[in-house]
Formats: C-alpha cells, structure tokens, sequence
C-alpha cells in the first residue's frame, strides 16, 4: 500500500500489473537483463540438445530465474540509490557496487552449475 493513501491494497490482478510494469520497465532499461534472457535462451536450446532429464532441467531453471531475481532486485536498490543520492556519494556507490557484486558472483556459481548440468548431459549424450 502506498504509505499515507488511505486506499486499500490493491488487488492480486492490480499488484501482478504493477509487477508486470517493473518486469517491462528492467528488461527495456536493463543491458544486463537483456544479455541474461539471451543467456538463458541458450541454455534451454542446450538443454534441449543435450535432453536433460527433469532434474537437471530443474536446476537450470531455477538458476535462471534466481539470477534474473537478482539482477531485478540490483535494478531495484540502483533506482533507490538514484531516488535517495542523484548526486555523487562514496556510500552510493558502495552500495550499488556491493548490489552488482552480488549479481555478479551468483552469475559465477551459475555458470559452474550450468557446465556441471548441462556440460556433462552434452558429454554423456555425443561422447
Ligand atoms: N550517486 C553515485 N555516487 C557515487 N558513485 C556512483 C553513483 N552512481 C553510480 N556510481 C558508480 O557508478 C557505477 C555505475 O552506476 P550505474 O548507476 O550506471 O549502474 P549500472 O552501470 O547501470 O549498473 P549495472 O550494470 O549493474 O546495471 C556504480 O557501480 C558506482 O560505482
């Protein structure tokens, strides 16, 4: 609820609209979320290929989505960070450097799973 609106919460459609608003205004905004999509556009033609069992697809599926999480959650403190310091702060820039660290090392540990998952599905299935 928007704080000192005496309106009541909005309802689940309302709410997913205005979820569905942010999603658009991250991906067309957003390099990074564009490059991910494209990532992980690749990962489901590899998986494909390598016919993952549900396991692993799972997996890459979740690590997909925990990652495009992130980098939507990293858009969300750089746009505060913007609201609450338009002007140049070390703090503000800690922050959204910490932010982009963040997306960045999961971004590591997914990249290990996806050649663990489907790298070796590739391996067991042409080798
Ligand atoms: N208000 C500020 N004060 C100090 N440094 C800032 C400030 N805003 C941005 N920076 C520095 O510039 C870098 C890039 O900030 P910017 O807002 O352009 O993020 P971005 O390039 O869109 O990040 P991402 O690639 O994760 O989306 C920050 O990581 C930070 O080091």
């Amino acid at each position: 609820m928007i704080p000192g609106s005496r309106e009541n919460h909005p309802s689940f459609r309302k709410s997913f609209g205005f979820a569905f608003q942010g999603f658009r205004f991250a991906v067309l905004s957003e390099r990074n979320i564009k490059v991910m999509l494209a990532g992980f556009a690749l990962a489901v033609v590899l998986g494909l290929v390598a016919g993952l069992d549900a396991v692993r697809w799972a997996i890459v599926l979740l690590c997909c989505g925990v990652v495009l999480c992130a980098e939507l959650l990293n858009t969300a403190i750089e746009t505060v960070v913007d609201l609450v310091s338009p002007e140049y702060h070390p703090l503000a820039g800690r922050a959204k450097d910490i932010a982009a660290a963040a997306v960045w090392v999961l971004c590591v540990f997914v990249a290990l799973a996806g050649v663990l998952t489907i790298g070796s599905a590739l391996i067991d299935k042409f080798l």
